[in-house]
């Protein structure tokens, strides 16, 4: 046990088995179930966790499909807390899946069906004048880390309204899995602003407010109060916007980046693992970011938000900011995003291609609605990524174009869950002869093509926002400033095996995440230091703070508390 300083505890008999941070079901001590008045309410022999996690694993295995996977894995995270993450731990690679993408969102559009406990909280409209209560009735009090989201993009899966409450329970069970973050200072929340779901709200089950989306000024004010609220419980926060949707993510992350220490994942995060891997990829070809075409297919808070750090990447390499940006195109519903365009949120239009550069492309149609596959045969991209969450648009022909003027092409369906991923790995590399670099966000097996086995890399925010959080707790870090986010890409590109090795996989592998983690966490705390947002500490001492911060899944000896 590597913590033997005891805990002093005030709880006892039955609210300490049904306390899920403290319960240690079967493996209470002899003397523990005396003191803590637990004697007869648990079968007569002493457990150790290994003990428990064989049982507890052997009863996963009799679950017939991933969803019963994930009610059970949940089931237990309610229960005990300490065996979830250490069954978690133990199994991290095949249990990933189960309770984070994919069958995390199957949970989520099933959330109100397969209901069984309450876990974090629901701040709904109704309840908007009562917040402080809310929030006080957390049985946390000391929360480091909040993921919230108002569902309204919930994975590639729309709006979920409060069955989206999966997510932020998945992000933080990451952010102790794979960062070490302790179950103690996590809160999953959810703003249930209603939901514009016909099938939620015509579906008797339903669980949350049942109401369409409140929306404009009367859904900023309520953000605002929410925010005002966890301010006042929890000054000091790392607040983490999970899942909006396109027309709020930004607007909510401009307002409260410099009055809260937040960021948002999906632009922010997934900036981050993208060129992460971006960086990874072009080092083991010998090349430098500056040198890609890059193409994308969706241009929403995700792809823009991963445009705009390429363009950032490419300028520290020593391209001009201008130059950056022709390199990049950004094709949406419309086809590709052009200056000519009316009515284009800023952040897209930030990211448009002038018309003069692309004047003597070949296109059909004098130029309008220029298609994705126009732009590949036009721009010859080295680079697609796909962040539009609709299945197939990744089609034989694009993949094919796209090799045809690139030997090595980097192509990265990024869309989750998996039934929206934009073409599988086995397509592309059945459709590019096992020559293309493949990243997907979520998991897929390793495809056998010309007698290889190639591994697909996942590239998903979860190899980031762990660091990051453990590196803010560090470094008692005030804001998430662009240029941490940038070191964290950096740090994870130094991690690849390919960068270290020259051979292997482009990400790491999830059995290292942890010490990736804290690899992220050191950079992150160091370059917060730098922008002026952090204690001013030395390396050792942030190095220190990782190490103490990172919890581990074992059970501590308890003592009783006086009162
Ligand atoms: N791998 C990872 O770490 C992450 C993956 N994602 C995934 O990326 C996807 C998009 O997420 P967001 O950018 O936040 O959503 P978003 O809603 O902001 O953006 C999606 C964009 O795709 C566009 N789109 C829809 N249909 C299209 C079509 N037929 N052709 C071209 N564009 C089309 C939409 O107009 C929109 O601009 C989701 O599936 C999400 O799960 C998001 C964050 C992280
Ligand atoms: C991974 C993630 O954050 C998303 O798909 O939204
Ligand atoms: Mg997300």
């Amino acid at each position: 046990m590597a913590n033997k300083r005891p805990l002093y505890i005030q709880y006892s008999g039955p609210g300490l088995l049904e306390t899920p941070l403290l319960n240690k079901s079967s493996a209470f001590t002899r003397e523990e179930r005396r003191d803590f008045n637990l004697t007869g309410l648990l079968p007569y022999t002493m457990e150790t966790i290994e003990e428990q996690v064989v049982r507890a694993y052997d009863q996963y295995n009799l679950c017939n499909n991933d969803l019963e996977r994930h009610i059970y894995l949940r089931s237990i995270q309610d229960d005990n807390e300490t065996l979830f993450f250490r069954l978690v731990q133990d199994h991290l690679e095949e249990m990933l899946p189960i309770i984070y993408t994919p069958t995390v969102g199957q949970a989520c559009q099933e959330f109100s069906k397969i209901y069984r406990n309450h876990r974090g909280i629901f701040v709904s409209y109704p309840d908007k004048d009562n917040i402080d209560d809310i929030l006080h009735s957390a049985t946390k009090k000391n929360v480091k880390i909040i993921v919230v989201s108002d569902c309204e993009r919930i994975l590639g899966l729309g709006d979920q309204g409060v069955g989206g409450m999966g997510i932020p329970i998945g992000k933080l069970s990451l952010y102790t899995a794979c960062g070490g973050i302790s179950p103690a200072y996590t809160l999953p929340i959810v703003l249930d602003v209603g939901t514009n779901n016909p099938d939620l709200l015509n579906d008797p089950m339903y669980m949350g407010w049942r109401h369409e989306r409140i929306s404009g000024d009367e859904y900023y004010e309520f953000v605002d109060l929410f925010i005002q609220a966890v301010k006042r419980r929890w000054p000091r926060v790392l607040l983490q916007f999970e899942d909006f949707a396109q027309h709020t993510a930004l607007p909510l992350l401009e307002k409260y980046k410099d009055q809260v220490c937040c960021f948002n994942d999906d632009i922010q995060g997934t900036a981050a693992v993208a060129v992460g891997t971006l960086l990874a990829a072009c080092k083991a070809k010998g090349e430098k970011l500056s040198d890609q075409v890059v193409t994308f297919l969706g241009a929403g808070s995700a792809g823009c938000g991963i445009a705009e750090q390429i363009v950032r990447a490419m300028v520290l390499e020593g391209l001009t900011e201008e130059l950056a940006r022709q390199r990049v195109f950004m094709v949406d519903r419309w086809g590709l995003i052009t200056d000519e365009m009316t009515e284009l949120p800023n952040f897209q239009q930030r990211l448009s291609q002038k018309r003069e550069h692309i004047k003597d492309w070949q296109v059909v149609g004098e130029g309008k609605d220029i298609s994705l596959l126009e732009t590949i045969q036009n721009a010859k991209p080295t680079i697609l990524i796909g962040v539009s969450a609709q299945r197939g648009l990744f089609t034989e022909e694009v993949i094919k174009t796209m090799h045809s003027h690139c030997a090595k092409p980097l192509i990265m369906p990024l869309s989750n869950p998996t039934s929206k991923v934009e073409a599988t790995p086995k397509e592309i590399l059945t459709w590019t002869n096992g020559e293309a670099l493949v990243a997907t966000g979520s998991p897929f097996s390793p495809v056998h093509i010309n007698d290889k086995e190639i591994a697909i890399a996942q590239c998903n925010n979860s190899y980031i926002f762990p660091g990051v959080g453990l590196g803010v707790l560090a470094a008692r870090a005030k804001r998430v400033t662009e240029t941490m986010m940038m070191v964290a890409a950096d740090t994870l590109a130094a991690c690849s095996p390919i960068v270290l090795t020259g051979e292997g996989a482009i990400l790491p592998a999830m059995s290292d995440i942890q010490e990736v983690s804290k690899k992220i966490a050191f950079a992150v705390a160091k370059q917060a230091q730098k922008d002026g947002v952090a204690l001013e500490i030395t390396d050792e001492q942030i190095k220190q703070s990782i190490e103490m911060n990172f919890w581990k899944p074992e059970y501590r000896n308890y003592r009783r508390a006086s009162l």
